[in-house]
């Protein structure tokens, strides 16, 4: 993420926390009031660096209305939501719902649900179109897992997962998508991919952006690295070019740690 001599980013700065399964809704709210307070002790300037958290569907009613309530410059987002617009579709969330809930985003195709719940690339695709259809911003994910990268074939097998995903897109539409780089066997292990890692696949989402939609667009799309990302690992991940956020799980339960990787700035001057 380069900065230029006034200090302002190409793209503002994303930080983003999937909750996952975790987090009931009261649970929810105590997190996400403990990450304000942090953060507004911090005087952290949220002009400079967005911040969203991802919650579970049960928890986006009480986000929505402490966020409303103490006016909080915090963005949330639901975790999924479905290709359809309503109707016979038990267990699903329509981008109807979550536009409605005051969604500014949602998760499309994170690995959890492209493996445990199979969803295709033709799904994806749908959901994609869904969400801006209704008004939410998608945060497409993308990624390998540890057999593809260790064959090698890892950028490939990304950028087709991209292709897929963005396939009828407007450049208007995909300027205003995020794209979330998560190589799977980075995710919850602890293994982080190095920064090179990161800018690697970055650097290639943005230039198959740049054949796809142009280079205007994909200058704007903002892309982000999730695995394993924590508070000493963040601000060297952010230094890299096309790294222009952070989609971060586990860390993200934990509102200190949480608070310090929206921070990084502060670790970039003392790194
Ligand atoms: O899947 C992730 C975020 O969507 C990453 O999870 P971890 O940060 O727990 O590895």
């Amino acid at each position: 993420m380069t900065t230029s001599t006034n200090g302002a980013f190409d793209r503002k700065p994303f930080i983003a926390g999937n909750w996952k399964m975790n987090m009931d809704h009261v649970q929810g709210i105590t997190l996400l009031q403990k990450l304000a307070w942090t953060l507004s002790d911090a005087k952290h300037d949220y002009s400079r660096v967005e911040v969203a958290v991802f919650p579970p569907f049960t928890d986006l009613r009480g986000v929505q209305t402490l966020v409303q309530g103490d006016d909080l410059d915090v963005a949330y987002g639901g975790q999924d939501l479905s290709q359809f617009d309503s109707g016979a579709y038990t267990g699903d969330i329509s981008g109807q719902f979550l536009n409605k809930l005051g969604c500014k985003y949602v998760l499309v195709g994170h690995s959890e649900r492209r493996t445990i719940h199979n969803e295709s690339d033709d799904v994806l695709n749908a959901k994609t179109k869904a969400a801006f259809k209704h008004g939410v911003t998608p945060v497409l994910c993308v990624g390998e897992g540890l057999e593809v990268r260790q064959a090698g074939t890892h950028v490939n097998h990304t950028l087709e997962q991209l292709r897929a995903g963005v396939s009828g897109l407007t450049a208007d539409q995909a300027a205003e998508l995020v794209v979330a780089y998560e190589p799977v066997w980075a995710i919850g292990t602890g293994e982080v991919a190095g920064p090179e890692d990161a800018q690697e696949m970055c650097a290639a989402i943005r230039a198959e952006l740049e054949q796809l939609f142009g280079a205007d667009t994909a200058a704007k799309t903002r892309l982000l690295y999730g695995g394993s990302v924590k508070a000493n690992n963040a601000a060297a991940i952010l230094k890299e070019r096309d790294v222009d956020g952070l989609l971060v799980g586990g860390a993200s339960l934990d509102p200190a740690e949480f608070a310090n990787i929206v921070r990084f700035e502060s670790h970039l001057v003392t790194d």
